[in-house]
């Protein structure tokens, strides 16, 4: 399907991906990642003591075969070369996720969305639909994101955050039974926004709703998304409650 008629979907809960879907990969790649990169080495450093912290560089280096003595330097190397590729490690998603929610907190970076996000959000929260996130972000940004939107504090319309530590990994369809568990809400009633072709299988795979999301200039846009609704925009979509 492409976008030139609208798609009319029924669902309780709609549940968004954020990077190629409510936001440019080249904002959250770039801005966010500049912000990040520079301020890794001295976070390891600073917070050693903090369990988060000591857990994700101890997974950082497992994941990446490191030996188990590795120092601060060599933790930061693969993080970068992660960040280069964009991997969605865990470990990375925890540390870039306190650096970006001290950096909103300070006012020094905002979020971003795509024009036809917001007043479609605001609208179906208005209408009943509840509006959950599901992101390789961590949730400690996932709030700060919303919070500082560029049409202001966007929290108010978001019921639940998850992410690949309170859900799992985003390409396999236990996440989504994880989440649509926690929601309380059956599979078939939760619709899935999402721009990346193996999310969409594995959201289809629990028995979600999904519509794929192709918008030129973002990672995925031309990709096969097998027999999901495809769009460019919110707009050409419209969600009502049951
Ligand atoms: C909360 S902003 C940072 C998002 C992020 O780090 C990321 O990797 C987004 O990936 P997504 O799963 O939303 O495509
Ligand atoms: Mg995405």
């Amino acid at each position: 399907m492409t976008d030139t008629a609208p798609l009319s979907l029924t669902a309780r809960t709609l549940v968004v991906d954020l990077e190629g879907t409510t936001s440019a990969a080249g904002f959250i790649l770039g801005d966010l990642y500049d912000y990040a990169r520079p301020r890794l080495q001295s976070w390891l450093d600073a917070h050693a003591n903090d369990a988060a912290v000591a857990e994700a560089r101890a997974q950082a280096i497992v994941d990446a075969g490191l030996p188990s003595g590795a120092d601060t330097e060599q933790v930061v190397g693969v993080l970068h070369d992660w960040m280069a590729q964009d991997v969605k490690a865990t470990p990375l998603k925890t540390l870039q996720g306190q650096i970006w929610a001290e950096g909103f907190r300070r006012g020094e970076i905002n979020s971003h969305f795509f024009d036809d996000v917001i007043p479609r959000l605001r609208a179906w929260h208005l209408n009943g639909v509840e509006i959950a996130v599901f992101s390789s972000g961590s949730v400690t940004s996932q709030v700060p994101w919303f919070r500082h939107s560029p049409d202001g504090d966007l929290t108010p319309l978001i019921t639940d955050y998850f992410d690949t530590v309170n859900a799992g990994p985003k390409k396999v369809a236990s996440s989504y039974d994880a989440i649509a568990a926690r929601l309380g809400v059956d599979p078939g009633e939760l619709v899935f926004f999402t721009d990346n072709p193996d999310e969409v299988r594995a959201a289809q795979n629990a028995g979600w709703q999904v519509v794929a999301f192709s918008r030129e200039g973002e990672p995925f846009f031309g990709a096969d998304f097998g027999t999901a609704p495809v769009v460019s925009s919110f707009e050409h979509v419209e969600v009502t409650a049951p």
